[in-house]
């Protein structure tokens, strides 16, 4: 007979998050642009949004890598914030989150950042506690998943050069 394997799965696709605001005057500086503060507010509710539906469980920040904030967004931008997991330890799940702009009226849509966010998902007593495995069924699954493993290996090498 053969032996099932116990070890649980979830797919990459499971994790996805995405959530869009429109840039309020609460939510700017005094240039009417966007407050670095409120949009990594919402990077990490969106990672911890897809942290969630990954493992089922709470989830709590345990880290986030350095932020480069490449593009201004003004009041009235639409800002979209997408989520997903890319790799898995025991405990921990390493999370690619994408912040992009727009304005509809005029038909661009900016990336303005990315990061890379790690959650670890706990038990009811608040304790690490395994998640699944990540399992990419797709193409564009894998895709995904080697992108996000691709750019991050790429900034990481790139602030180690920058801090040598
Ligand atoms: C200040 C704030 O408000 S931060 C925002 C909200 N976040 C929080 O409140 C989380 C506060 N931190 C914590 O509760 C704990 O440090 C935890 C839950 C993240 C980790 O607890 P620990 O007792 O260190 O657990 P443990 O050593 O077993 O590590 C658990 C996992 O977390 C990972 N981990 C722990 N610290 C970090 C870190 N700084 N960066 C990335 N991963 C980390 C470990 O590698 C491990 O992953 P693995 O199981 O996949 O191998």
């Amino acid at each position: 007979m053969q032996q099932q394997s116990s070890v649980e799965t979830r797919s990459l696709s499971a994790s996805r998050a995405e959530m869009s605001e429109i840039l309020m005057p609460n939510d700017t500086n005094n240039l009417g642009r966007a407050l670095g503060g409120r949009i990594l507010e919402w990077m990490d509710v969106c990672g911890a949004i897809a942290g969630r539906r990954f493992a089922e469980r709470q989830v709590v920040t345990a880290s986030m890598d350095h932020v480069d904030f490449l593009a201004p967004i003004d009041v009235g931008d639409v800002v979209t914030v997408e989520a997903y997991v890319f790799d898995t330890g025991r405990t921990s799940m390493d999370i690619k989150v994408d912040v992009t702009a727009e304005r509809p009226s005029e038909g661009d849509r900016r990336e303005t950042l990315t990061s890379f966010f790690t959650f670890v998902a706990l038990d009811d007593d608040e304790k690490p506690v395994p998640v699944p495995d990540l399992v990419c069924d797709s193409q564009e699954e894998r895709e995904l998943r080697d992108a996000a493993l691709q750019k991050r290996r790429e900034h990481r090498a790139a602030l180690a050069e920058e801090f040598e």
